[in-house]
């Protein structure tokens, strides 16, 4: 998306990625409506994204498979009203979730299309700037060099940038839990009589997500039109990784549902049909908000999970990572050419506040939502906390950039006042770490000034 923004906002892009071909693994995200209304400058994306999306509603239930409620849509009545931003975009009337492999491919053969080709199988081992130069560049594997006016550090989680940056990794400590998830054919799933009946659409073939909830136990278990798909966050036992090519056996699943009192033969059969090689597990891991994510010249800046990571419970790793892609892309339009690296800071300024006030949200909703708290009350949740609040959705960031840079780029550079107005109003943006928040969540202190919902 970084490419395709550079492009189309007239920079020169080269992109390289270490792997020696597309990486079309991993199951599924959801792309948040200020990144699908972004989709609108290329009129073949917006076609192809909503061939590829699909809108699931959910019900919840007890971690025996018991309905709670449901199914509902994701979103309800107020988010489902007509409202519109002052340039005529709607408020999103849908959750847009998508395969993982398919949305990544609709955007590389677009990223083709205007003749940018990824160069793969080229790992990035260290990065540098050279500020007399006006430079930065990135050592590979090989020992060759590649410069560029900005060097977009976009290699995800656990950049090797941030030495560059910050002259030390960013330590991430686990959350506690672990995730299993996958994503296969249909047709596989379809094989059970059991299953088939068990995760079958609705009538008008609406895919239907079940939530299963239980004291350090949560499953989500639903369908695509062609794929099944499922995850369960269960309690870290040490042994995982934070790498989206872990894989995992079938068969240690069962041995830990074997353990869960009442959990449906339903759940057991699908997690028998799952095909080894698309059984991921992951660990959930945390990391302060980084505020700093451009290099001391900054020639080097780092966007989506590189600058900030999520836990899934916020939703938002994906769709943060394309606006960031969209402002900083416009940001550097903005600058003069002689004059990148303010481009770069002020990018840092006006999206900072914002991502960490997300990440904070998917704190919140992992720790009072979705796990013990819910399996102690026996009650249901059925939506995250603020995640379909208006500060999030009405938001464009390549406007926001527009509107905001040279305000941002003053502040930097003289001093002068500035106010992000991308985060919840009235929130007065403090700096915090997951220790504190953990702390007051637990002791039921938690208040957040402004409007989050
Ligand atoms: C294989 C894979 C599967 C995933 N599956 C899911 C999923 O199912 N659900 C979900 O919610 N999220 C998934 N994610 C994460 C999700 O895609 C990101 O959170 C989000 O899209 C932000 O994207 P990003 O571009 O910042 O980082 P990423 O999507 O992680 O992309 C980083 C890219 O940088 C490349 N890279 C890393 N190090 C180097 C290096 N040293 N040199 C060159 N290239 C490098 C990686 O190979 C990767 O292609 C997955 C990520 C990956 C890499």
């Amino acid at each position: 998306m970084a490419a395709l923004e550079c492009w189309r906002q007239g920079h020169d892009v080269r992109i390289i990625e270490k792997s020696s071909t597309r990486l079309l693994s991993g199951d599924g995200f959801t792309i948040g409506s200020t990144a699908i209304q972004a989709l609108r400058h290329w009129p073949d994306l917006v076609e192809e994204n909503e061939r590829i999306a699909f809108h699931p509603w959910a019900s919840w239930h007890k971690i025996t498979g018991e309905k709670i409620s449901g199914p509902a849509p994701l979103f309800g009545p107020t988010e489902r009203k007509e409202e519109t931003q002052n340039d005529g975009e709607e408020a999103p009337r849908t959750i847009y979730r998508h395969s993982r492999p398919k949305f990544h491919k609709m955007l590389a053969d677009q990223a083709e299309k205007q003749g940018i080709y990824v160069e793969y199988g080229t790992r990035v081992v260290e990065y540098y700037e050279q500020s007399i130069a006006g430079k930065a560049g990135v050592v590979l594997g090989n020992g060759e060099r590649i410069e560029a006016d900005v060097v977009f550090a976009a290699d995800g989680i656990g950049s090797k940038s941030s030495s560059a940056i910050m002259g030390h990794m960013v330590p991430a400590r686990s959350t506690g839990f672990a995730i299993y998830r996958t994503a296969f054919p249909v047709e596989l799933a379809d094989a059970d009589p059991m299953v088939r009946q068990r995760f079958k659409p609705l009538n008008d073939g609406t895919p239907v997500v079940e939530v299963w909830m239980g004291e350090g136990i949560r499953a989500t278990l639903g369908r695509s039109y062609d794929e099944m798909s499922w995850t369960m966050n269960y309690p870290d036992d040490g042994e995982e990784s934070e790498s989206w090519s872990t894989l995992v056996d079938p068969e240690t699943v069962l041995q830990k549902t074997a353990n869960i009192p009442g959990w449906p033969e339903a759940g057991n059969r699908l997690i028998r049909l799952t095909p080894k090689e698309r059984l991921h597990d992951f660990k959930l891991m945390w990391r302060e908000p980084q505020p700093c994510w451009v290099s001391p010249a900054g020639r080097i800046v780092q966007i989506g999970d590189a600058a900030h990571s999520f836990l899934p419970s916020s939703g938002n790793g994906a769709t943060q990572g394309m606006e960031d892609a969209i402002s900083l892309a416009t940001c550097l339009r903005l600058a003069e050419k002689n004059n990148l690296c303010w481009a770069t800071r002020a990018h840092n300024k006006l999206r900072f506040e914002r991502v960490s006030c997300l990440q904070l949200l998917g704190i919140l909703n992992q720790e009072t939502r979705h796990l013990s708290a819910n399996a102690k009350a026996n009650t249901v949740p059925t939506k995250p906390i603020g995640l379909m609040a208006a500060w999030i959705w009405r938001h464009n960031p390549e406007r926001y950039a527009i509107e905001n840079y040279e305000a941002a780029r003053a502040h930097l550079e003289d001093g002068k006042p500035f106010q992000n107005s991308n985060i919840p109003p009235g929130h007065v943006y403090k700096p915090w770490t997951i220790d504190e928040m953990l702390r007051a969540i637990a002791a039921g202190e938690l208040h957040l000034d402004g409007e989050w919902e």
